[in-house]
């Protein structure tokens, strides 16, 4: 299976700064791939770079197989692109909604889209200007979906939404892209959710990607570890470059181990031989994102 989305070296400035900083992203076919990072790292100028929203000041980006400067109707076609600044039709209800969109997607799905009718509890009265912020989410997301298009690409959908329908909407789209190979490329602040769904993590900093792999590799290599030093144990100055977030609180001392492998224990009785218990803990999704991110803060590269 090869890459929906590849890009080589993409970059975008504004005014000389790179909000998107040489970027080399794939995303696997069938893979729904999270994207994180900070407020400010550069997720929305990346969709929108992939999106032919904006134009790269240099490198370049494939989606679907096309040059995303050259992406038009043909691509839109198997793209469900959803937004949080998405200009939305307010004049229109749901059924005018999906009456105008209908005919541009050969691909429509009449059953499909009566399901999730259903499954959003949408009104059919009201006109899209006048709902809540969730209810406009999900008559995006409805227009988006119903034509079960080949690649979903998500910028923060679930703000907005209550827990009931982010829950659905998260099964729906698991049913979905095991059933129908969909690939779904997500950002995202919410964490928990993304936990949930996303089998690849992708996370920038900066403009620049710092990682991108699987889920459960990334979980597989972090581990946190406390330790309890003996009075008097110091703590070396120069540390393993594989622990992020070294913190002591007078006897307590942890960090985060980001290279969890055989040689992970040997990095610790290096650096403590005094102390006998090593227990390394698991991460959540939510530690592992929390670690990464104030490693980055404290300006590391
Ligand atoms: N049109 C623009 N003109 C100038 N600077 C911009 C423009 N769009 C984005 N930026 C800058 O580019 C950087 C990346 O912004 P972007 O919106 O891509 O971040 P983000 O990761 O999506 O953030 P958030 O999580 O807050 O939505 C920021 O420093 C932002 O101020």
């Amino acid at each position: 299976m090869g890459n929906v989305i590849q890009t080589n070296e993409l970059t975008k400035s504004f005014r000389g700064k790179a909000a998107v900083d040489r970027l080399a992203l794939e995303v696997p076919e069938g893979s729904i791939y999270a994207y994180l990072g900070p407020n400010g790292a550069g997720k929305t100028t990346t969709i929108k770079l992939l999106m032919n929203i904006l134009f790269p000041t240099s490198g370049s980006a494939e989606v679907l197989g096309v040059p995303s400067s050259q992406i038009g109707v043909e691509q839109f076609q198997q793209i469900g692109y959803v937004s949080e600044n998405q200009k939305i039709p307010g004049w229109m209800t749901v059924p005018q909604l999906v009456n105008y969109c209908k005919p541009m997607y050969p691909t429509w799905d009449d059953d499909f889209c009566s399901r999730l009718l259903r499954q959003f509890d949408l009104p059919n009265d009201t006109k899209l200007r006048s709902m809540s912020r969730g209810m406009k989410v999900k008559a995006m997301l409805l227009s988006s979906l119903a034509y079960r298009p080949k690649l979903l690409v998500l910028d923060e959908p679930f703000s907005g939404l209550d827990p009931l329908v982010r829950d659905e909407f998260i099964r729906g789209i698991l049913e979905l892209t095991e059933s129908e190979g969909w690939t779904v490329f997500v950002s995202s602040h919410d964490i928990d959710e993304v936990e949930r769904l996303a089998d690849w993590v992708g996370f920038i900093d900066k403009g620049a990607l710092q990682l991108s792999e699987k889920r459960v590799t990334l979980q597989e290599r972090f581990r946190q570890i406390e330790v309890v030093l003996p009075d008097g144990a110091e703590v070396p100055k120069q540390l393993p470059k594989e622990w992020l977030v070294p913190e002591r609180a007078g006897h307590a001392f942890r960090y985060v181990e980001s290279r969890f492998d055989g040689q992970a224990e040997e990095r610790f009785r290096s650096m403590f031989p005094s102390v006998e218990t090593y227990d390394p803990q698991s991460l959540s999704l939510r530690e592992t994102y929390l670690a990464l991110a104030r490693h980055f803060k404290g300006g590391a590269q």
